[in-house]
């Protein structure tokens, strides 16, 4: 329904261009409104009942209701969570990634992104799962899980993994990042002797590896994975995370864990209460490290990495991994890591070419209504048969509670996420998400990162974020495992500061960017307004690149600090390969001028506000 068309929007003095006019449209009537999404569902579409009219329905929908409805719309005036339809059978065949025994996924769309590995004497990558020297029942799990070739992140970073050496590892979302960390430990264990790890005649449990994870969501997600890749090898993996009964999760682990998976604050409390052991460590796995080492979770995972019993850098092996790597958090990582490969696949905090990326001009008072615009059109088009999964952003905790009450109120099923919420109820608003039984999920930043929700086809930036990094894991919950998948941004005068950010990167990913978010990007950025900039931007389309490199290498007050014997210094770095997308050598060396006027690191501080700012409403465990 176009009810904005035709509507003048005001403009903020500070957005109005010298001659009066703003760079921003005059109507919506200028923006891609009608534009609706040229995505095409990679699923077919399913006979659905027309619309009914919604009246009232639970929010946690207990209550009985219809089995089918059509997308994210309330039939009746109840629901029942249990009873809804979850995903047809193609849908789970689909969300079990098999057909015909192999995986439905393009991991073609991986190739292109080029491959960019720093740091001294790189083992080789390898072309497939055969020539990665992993043991056969591992290889059977791997059949297992229909994975038939290694993502390129997988090609790369196992092999290393498997050498022994630590890694700190940047691939674009979606691309198996996950496997990439447990395939490697898991064998490592193997190779050395399954120690189930228990600390002999005593209750504390010792494991050889841990995972650590910046959410509880997250946490089970990689703990499941992980189970799958160790399934019949005798490794028993053990989760730990918080909202949860300790108890429980104590006698789990009591009887024996191998790999740990947890999240930073209920590992501190068992470490501190005794229930777990850090001295056996051989590998720690870091997953959404940059995230990890922010201002918000840092002083907890130097605790648990450098102030318990757990041995030092060069004495376990540590593998770093995720989406995005800002330069002042790749310094602070390497405090954990010893002589070290920095390894990307795409420019680091890139994104993938797999999601279309729409940019509207909307206002506040606006944004519900466009919202809702957006949510009847892709039941209109035809893409609501399938059960296709909306997830929508929002600033805050309040926030996402009170469109979730909205959408309730307008006919659609959804369902809010976030911190505040009790983990019985964060669980039972993900399972719903994920069955299909509510396809539309309101969240805050505590579902951003690494959930891997096989049908969510759309994902809606209600309220853009501060920062570029966290647009680039927000909608990485879509176009995952090679599909393709569609995001919208709703953009105002409030998100001024990120047009610039926004701009470089939807244009690095081939997207049509609207002329007046160019024009907001050129004017706002006068060189001094970074904000929203990811902190290693430098504007260079190819490879990533290794903090090492930086202006200020070889400047010996950026020597690694640590307490541990480091053996990496700047001195003994040494870059050795850097392969373009048709996999041959390429000369990528790291402009100093570009990365000095960019701040490329101790340009920035690290208190300079860029940082993940929503720790407070976005309900971080
Ligand atoms: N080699 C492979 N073949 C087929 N599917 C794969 C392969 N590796 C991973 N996948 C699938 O791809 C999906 C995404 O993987 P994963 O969640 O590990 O991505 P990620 O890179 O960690 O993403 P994020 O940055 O969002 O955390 C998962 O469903 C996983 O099972």
């Amino acid at each position: 329904m176009p009810a904005q068309r035709g509507r003048s929007f005001y403009v903020p003095r500070h957005l109005r261009q010298p001659d009066g006019t703003s760079f921003f449209p005059a109507s919506t009537a200028t923006f891609p409104h009608s534009d609706l999404p040229s995505f095409v569902s990679p699923h077919p579409p399913l006979n659905i009942p027309p619309r009914s009219r919604p009246s009232r329905a639970r929010r946690d929908g207990t209550t009985p209701g219809p089995r089918r409805l059509p997308y994210g719309q309330i039939a009746s005036p109840e629901h029942d969570l249990n009873n809804q339809e979850p995903l047809d059978e193609q849908g789970a065949a689909d969300a079990e990634g098999s057909k015909n025994g192999s995986v439905l996924i393009n991991l073609e769309a991986y190739e292109d992104a080029p491959v960019e590995a720093s740091g001294a004497d790189i083992p080789a990558p390898a072309s497939s799962f055969d020539e990665i020297d992993l043991l056969e029942s591992m290889n059977k799990n791997i059949s297992r899980c229909k994975y038939e070739k290694p993502t390129p992140i997988q090609r790369h970073a196992i092999p290393i993994a498997l050498a022994g050496r630590d890694l700190m590892a940047c691939a674009q979302t979606g691309s198996g990042k996950t496997a990439a960390f447990c395939l490697p430990i898991i064998c490592g264990i193997l190779r050395n002797g399954v120690s189930n790890g228990k600390k002999p005649a005593s209750r504390i449990a010792c494991p050889t590896a841990l995972v650590l994870s910046p959410t509880r969501e997250l946490s089970c997600q990689i703990h499941d994975e992980a189970k799958k890749f160790a399934y019949q090898t005798g490794i028993k993996i053990g989760v730990a995370y918080g909202g949860a009964p300790f108890g429980l999760q104590v006698r789990n682990l009591e009887r024996g864990v191998d790999v740990l998976v947890a999240t930073p604050g209920r590992l501190v409390d068992m470490v501190e209460r005794e229930r777990v052991s850090l001295r056996m460590i051989k590998y720690l796995a870091i997953d959404e490290a940059d995230r990890m080492l922010d201002m918000g979770f840092e002083p907890q995972i130097r605790q648990i990495v450098e102030q318990m019993d757990m041995p030092p850098a060069g004495a376990r092996q540590t593998l770093l991994f995720s989406a995005t790597f800002p330069n002042d958090i790749q310094m602070l990582a390497s405090d954990f890591l010893s002589n070290y490969i920095f390894l990307t696949v795409g420019r680091v905090g890139s994104s993938t070419e797999l999601i279309a990326q729409k940019v509207e001009f909307v206002e506040e008072k606006d944004k519900r209504r466009r919202l809702k615009d957006l949510l009847h059109a892709r039941q209109e088009d035809g893409h609501h048969g399938k059960r296709e999964l909306t997830l929508v952003f929002v600033e805050t905790k309040r926030g996402a509670d009170v469109l979730e009450s909205w959408l309730f109120q307008n006919g659609f099923s959804a369902i809010a996420i976030h911190g505040d919420k009790v983990q019985v109820e964060r669980e039972r608003a993900l399972r719903s998400f994920k069955r299909g039984a509510t396809p539309i999920m309101v969240a805050t930043d505590v579902a951003s990162r690494g959930l891997d929700i096989p049908h969510v086809a759309h994902v809606v930036n209600f309220d853009l974020p501060k920062c570029i990094d966290d647009y680039v894991h927000r909608i990485g919950r879509t176009g995952r495992a090679g599909k393709s998948g569609l995001a919208t941004a709703f953009f105002n005068s409030k998100n001024v500061a990120l047009a610039r950010a926004l701009t470089d990167l939807m244009k690095e990913t081939n997207q049509e960017v609207p002329c007046w978010l160019s024009e907001c990007a050129e004017q706002s950025f006068d060189g001094n307004n970074s904000n929203g900039m990811s902190r290693n931007h430098r504007g260079n389309k190819f490879g990533g690149h290794d903090f090492r490199r930086g202006p200020k290498f070889g400047n010996k007050r950026n020597t690694f600090q640590s307490n541990y014997d480091y053996s990496t210094s700047i001195d003994d770095y040494n870059p050795s390969y850097v392969i373009d997308s048709n996999g041959n050598p390429a000369n990528c060396d790291y402009d100093i001028a570009t990365a000095q006027e960019e701040g490329a690191f101790g340009g920035q501080s690290f208190g300079n506000g860029l940082g993940y700012g929503s720790v407070e409403v976005s309900g971080w465990d």
